[in-house]
C-alpha cells in the first residue's frame, strides 16, 4: 500500500443538501450583479478619439472625431466563438472569451480578415476621391546622390558601424548631407570580392567593398512598372527598389531598424565577374544579347531558388541594378533567428493558427519573449511598416544576439512593393488582433495622414543613384495604407478606449 505524502489530497466535507443549496443561491446572485455591470458596460461605447499633436509632434491632448456616416460601432462585449492554441490550429478549445482586438460578432460566419476588410471600405467610401494623390511628382526627376566622392570609404563606414546600438542600427534623424556622402560611398566604392552568400534563399551576392565594409548584393530583376501576381500575397521574387524604399519609409517612421540600402548600378563582367571566388564563378555564363548583337554576361548564383532559367543578365550597357545592403557590424552582427508570432504557413491547405484565431493575440502577450516590452510593441511597429510597403514574407524574425533591450530587426525587405493596386489587408493582423499601437509611431501617422506623405517618401528617394525608385501608382498606395491604418486603430479606439489601444512601453 503506498504511503500518502505530506501534500497528498484531503478528503472533501460532505455534500450536504443545504450547504449544495445555499452555494445555487449565491452563484445566482452573483451572476445576476456582473450580467447587470456587463449590461452597463456594452451599452456605453466609447468615442472615436484623435491626438492633438505639438507641431514637433508631442502629444497634447486628445480629442473626439466624428464617425463617418453608416460605421455601426461595436459593442464592448464582442465574443467569438473559437480559442485555438497558438500551435496547432486543429486543438481548438470552443470556450468564449472576449475579443481584445476587432472580432466579427459571435453569431457573423465572417472571417476575422473579410470584418476587417469591409470594416475599412465602408469608411474609404466616405473619404473625398483625391485623399490619396500625390503631388507633383518628379519636379526633377535627377537624383541628388551626385555628391563628390567619398575620399575616405572606412570612416563613412566607422561613422555606419557607430550608429548602432541595442534600439537602433541608423540615427533618427539621417539628414541631407550625411545621405549623401553614405549613398555617393555606397554607389562608388569599388568592389574588391564578390561571393555566394551562406544565408538565406533567394539570389543575392555578398561584396567586400573598398575601405573593409561587407555587403549583400540583391540584384534588380523586375522593371518598376512590374505588377505582382495576386495569386498570394507573396508572390514574385525579391524588389530590389523594395528594400530601397523600405528603408527610406523606416526612416521616416522613425523605426530605425533596417540595415543601411542603397541602390547601385554594377557592371557584371567587370565588377561582378571580375571579383568573383570559384563559387560564384561558376555560376556565370554568356549568351547571345536580347538586342540581337554581341553578348551579356548572366549568373545565377547559389541558393535554394537559384536556377539558370532564372538568371539575372546584364543590360546592353552591361550593369544591372541592385540594391546594396551594408552588413551588420559586430557586436551587432550576430544575430538570433525565430519564428514570427503571424508567420504564414505558404499552404493554402493548411492555416496558419492567426488565421483560425481572432484571439490568437491573448496567446502573444502571454509568451515570455514575444509578449514582453518593448519586443510586442515592436511587433506592432513591424505590422504597420509591412503594410505599408506591402510586404507579406515577414516569416524569420531576428534579434541581436544577447543584447537588452532585445530590438525585433526588419532585415529582409526585397518582398514589397510588389502590387500598388492591393492592400493585403492580414499583414495587418497584429494590430487588427492585438489594437496596440505605440504612442511614438501613432503620433507620426496622423501626421502623415494629414500630409501628402508619399512625396516626402520620393524626396528622399531621390537621394538614391536609381531614382525613381517607387511609380506614382506604389506613391498612392502609401498614402492610401496610411489612412487604412489609421481606421484600423479608430475602430480599435472605439471599441476598446484609447487608452488601451495607444500604449507608451518607454520606447
Ligand atoms: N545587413 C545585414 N547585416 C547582417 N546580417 C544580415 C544583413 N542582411 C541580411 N542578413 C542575414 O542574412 C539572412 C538572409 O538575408 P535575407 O533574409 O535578406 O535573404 P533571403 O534570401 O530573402 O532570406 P529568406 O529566403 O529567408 O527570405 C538574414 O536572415 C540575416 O540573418
Ligand atoms: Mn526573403
Amino acid at each position: 500500500m503506498g504511503r500518502r505524502g505530506s501534500r497528498g489530497l484531503q478528503a472533501p466535507p460532505p455534500l450536504t443538501f443545504r450547504r449544495c443549496a445555499l452555494s445555487m443561491i449565491g452563484c445566482a446572485v452573483l451572476l445576476a450583479v456582473i450580467n447587470l455591470y456587463m449590461n452597463l458596460v456594452s451599452s456605453y461605447t466609447m468615442p472615436a478619439m484623435q491626438l492633438d499633436l505639438s507641431p514637433d509632434g508631442d502629444i497634447v491632448g486628445f480629442h473626439q472625431f466624428d464617425l463617418p456616416p453608416g460605421v455601426h460601432q461595436r459593442p464592448r462585449k464582442a465574443k467569438h466563438p473559437r480559442d485555438i492554441s497558438l500551435d496547432s490550429p486543429s486543438a481548438a478549445a470552443h470556450t468564449e472569451t472576449s475579443c481584445i482586438g476587432l472580432c466579427p460578432h459571435a453569431a457573423s460566419t465572417q472571417t476575422q480578415e473579410s470584418y476587417v476588410k469591409s470594416l475599412v471600405q465602408s469608411r474609404m467610401r466616405n473619404l473625398p476621391s483625391n485623399t490619396f494623390a500625390i503631388g507633383p511628382s518628379n519636379i526633377n526627376i535627377e537624383p541628388l546622390a551626385a555628391a563628390s566622392t567619398p575620399t575616405n570609404f572606412s570612416s563613412v563606414w566607422r561613422t555606419v558601424s557607430g550608429w548602432s546600438k541595442a534600439r537602433q542600427i541608423t540615427p533618427a534623424n539621417l539628414d541631407s548631407d550625411a545621405m549623401r556622402l553614405l549613398f555617393s560611398a555606397i554607389s562608388t566604392a569599388e568592389i574588391i570580392a564578390s561571393s555566394v552568400p551562406k544565408r538565406g534563399t533567394q539570389l543575392k551576392l555578398g561584396l567586400d567593398l573598398q575601405g573593409g565594409q561587407k555587403a549583400l548584393l540583391k540584384p534588380g530583376r523586375y522593371e518598376r512598372n512590374w505588377t505582382a501576381p495576386t495569386d498570394t500575397p507573396y508572390s514574385g521574387a525579391d524588389r530590389h527598389n523594395g528594400e530601397i524604399a523600405a528603408f527610406h519609409l523606416a526612416q521616416l517612421l522613425q523605426l530605425n531598424r533596417v540595415p543601411v540600402v542603397a541602390g547601385r548600378r554594377v557592371n557584371v563582367e567587370r565588377e561582378l565577374l571580375g571579383t568573383a571566388d570559384a563559387t560564384l564563378k561558376a555560376t556565370f555564363f554568356h549568351q547571345a544579347s536580347k538586342s540581337g548583337v554581341g553578348e551579356q554576361a548572366c549568373f545565377f548564383g547559389q541558393c535554394l531558388y537559384c536556377r539558370k532559367e532564372d538568371a539575372i543578365c546584364a543590360s546592353p550597357a552591361g550593369s544591372i541594378e541592385s540594391a546594396i545592403i551594408l552588413w551588420l557590424t559586430e557586436p551587432y552582427a550576430t544575430l538570433k533567428a525565430m519564428r514570427s508570432p503571424w508567420a504564414r504557413t505558404y499552404d493554402e491547405s493548411r492555416p496558419a493558427p492567426w488565421i483560425v484565431s481572432p484571439n490568437y493575440c491573448e496567446k502573444v502577450m502571454k509568451d515570455e519573449f514575444f509578449g514582453q516590452a518593448p519586443v510586442f510593441l515592436d511587433l506592432m511597429d513591424m505590422a504597420v511598416f509591412d503594410f505599408i510597403i506591402g510586404n507579406a514574407d515577414r516569416h524569420r524574425l531576428e534579434r541581436f544576439s544577447g543584447v537588452e533591450p532585445p530590438m525585433i530587426l526588419l532585415i529582409d525587405n526585397g518582398k514589397s512593393f510588389g502590387n500598388s493596386q492591393t492592400d493585403e489587408i492580414s499583414i495587418l493582423a497584429p494590430l487588427y488582433q492585438c489594437c496596440r499601437v505605440r504612442t511614438k509611431l501613432y503620433s507620426l501617422l496622423l501626421r502623415y495622414s494629414e500630409i501628402d506623405f508619399a512625396s516626402v517618401l520620393n524626396n528622399r528617394l531621390r537621394f538614391d543613384a536609381l531614382f525613381p525608385i517607387l511609380t506614382d501608382q506604389h506613391l498612392e498606395a502609401v498614402n492610401r495604407r496610411v489612412r487604412i491604418i489609421l481606421m484600423v486603430l479608430a475602430a480599435c479606439i472605439e471599441s476598446h478606449g484609447i487608452s488601451n489601444v495607444v500604449q507608451n512601453d518607454g520606447f
